[in-house]
């Protein structure tokens, strides 16, 4: 169980996570989302003990990561794949970690082989690809048999293999009653593995709810529009509830009108319609529903210009 309380972190005039609250029970995958910058690794990093809360607290099984006696029988973590450096092979870089927690090799050629790196074992960690150097760290975590496993953007650089693997995996720690906080930018693959998720938003808890709820809670708000006359069809639907966004394809995303709606105003108005698609089903719409204010970098506005509404 992890438990955030008023949890805080400030770098300088920058509030990256903002007095958050949480709890990831046991036997469950909980998924952690948001856009870039949200404050997910800031967050991780705290549970991890890398960071210090600048306010509040966050728990693993009732203690701050630091003042567990043996944290990695407590808690795996899989932060940065990359920040293994080292001309050490995949088992020496393990037995060292292993040797500092008083783990035996046994559990080494365990993890080795649950994480299907028995064929590279012995070559250097520093030549790894991407994708080996993900199992590496997940064979890391899993490493003290902990209770709560912490995985950040573990699929990242996985082939479909690797990805399905990860999926399987982390059901299983959950099956068997252990703590999963999981972390992925991939919305169909997070669909697939996690039970419950904690999206967060500009350093805040934007949802906390099952993939089921998050889902259901987004369901009918959002329409995919294409049309080419977006700002036509600007002027035709706009309204005090009403909010347009550009996809990177040239698609609009309305919310705050069903699909019928938008039709009748377009067809009102002259403005052909080349796709109206209510976004409900998938977890990727929800979420983008869901942080479509959230995001610092993305989204463009397509308001009409002063001159279009002169028109
Ligand atoms: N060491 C730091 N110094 C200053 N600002 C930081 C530092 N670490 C993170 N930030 C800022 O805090 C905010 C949250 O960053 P964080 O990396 O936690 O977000 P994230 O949700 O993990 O994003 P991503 O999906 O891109 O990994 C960002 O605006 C980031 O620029």
């Amino acid at each position: 169980m992890i438990e955030a309380h008023d949890l805080t972190k400030r770098f300088g005039s920058k509030t990256a996570v903002a007095g958050i609250d949480f709890r990831v029970e046991p036997g469950r995958v909980t998924g952690f989302l948001g856009p870039n910058g949200a404050g997910k690794s800031t967050t991780m990093r705290m549970i991890a003990g890398l960071d210090r809360p600048s306010a509040g607290s966050v728990t693993v099984n009732g203690r701050p990561y630091r003042q567990h006696t043996a944290p990695l029988r407590e808690v795996g973590i899989l932060l940065d794949a990359k920040a293994v450096h080292t001309g050490r092979s995949a088992y020496k870089h393990l037995l060292a970690m292993a040797a500092t927690h008083g783990i035996g090799r046994k559990r080494v050629r365990e993890v080795i082989e649950l994480a299907g790196l028995e064929s590279v074992a012995n070559k250097r960690v520093g030549g790894f690809s991407l994708g080996m150097g993900q199992r590496l760290g997940i064979a890391a975590a899993l490493l003290g048999d902990p209770a709560t496993v912490i995985l950040d953007e573990p699929v990242n650089g996985l082939d479909p293999e690797g990805v399905r693997w990860v999926r399987t995996l982390v059901r299983g720690l959950a099956a068997e009653g252990r703590t999963v906080l999981l972390s992925s930018h991939l919305m169909s693959e997070m669909a697939q593995t996690a039970d419950h998720l904690i999206v967060l938003g500009r350093g805040r808890v934007v949802a906390d709810a099952s993939v089921d709820e998050v889902i259901a809670r987004a369901s009918g708000t959002s329409v995919r529009v294409r049309t080419p006359n977006l700002a036509g069809l600007n002027r035709a639907i706009a309204g005090p509830d009403v909010s347009v966004s550009t996809l990177d394809d040239g698609a609009a995303v309305v919310t705050g009108l069903s699909s019928e709606q938008i039709g009748d105003a377009a067809a009102s108005a002259g403005i052909a319609i080349h796709e109206l698609t209510a976004l409900s089903s998938s977890l990727e719409d929800a979420y983008l529903s869901l942080t479509a204010d959230e995001v610092e970098y993305r989204s463009t506005s397509v308001a009409p210009t002063p001159e279009e509404v002169a028109r």
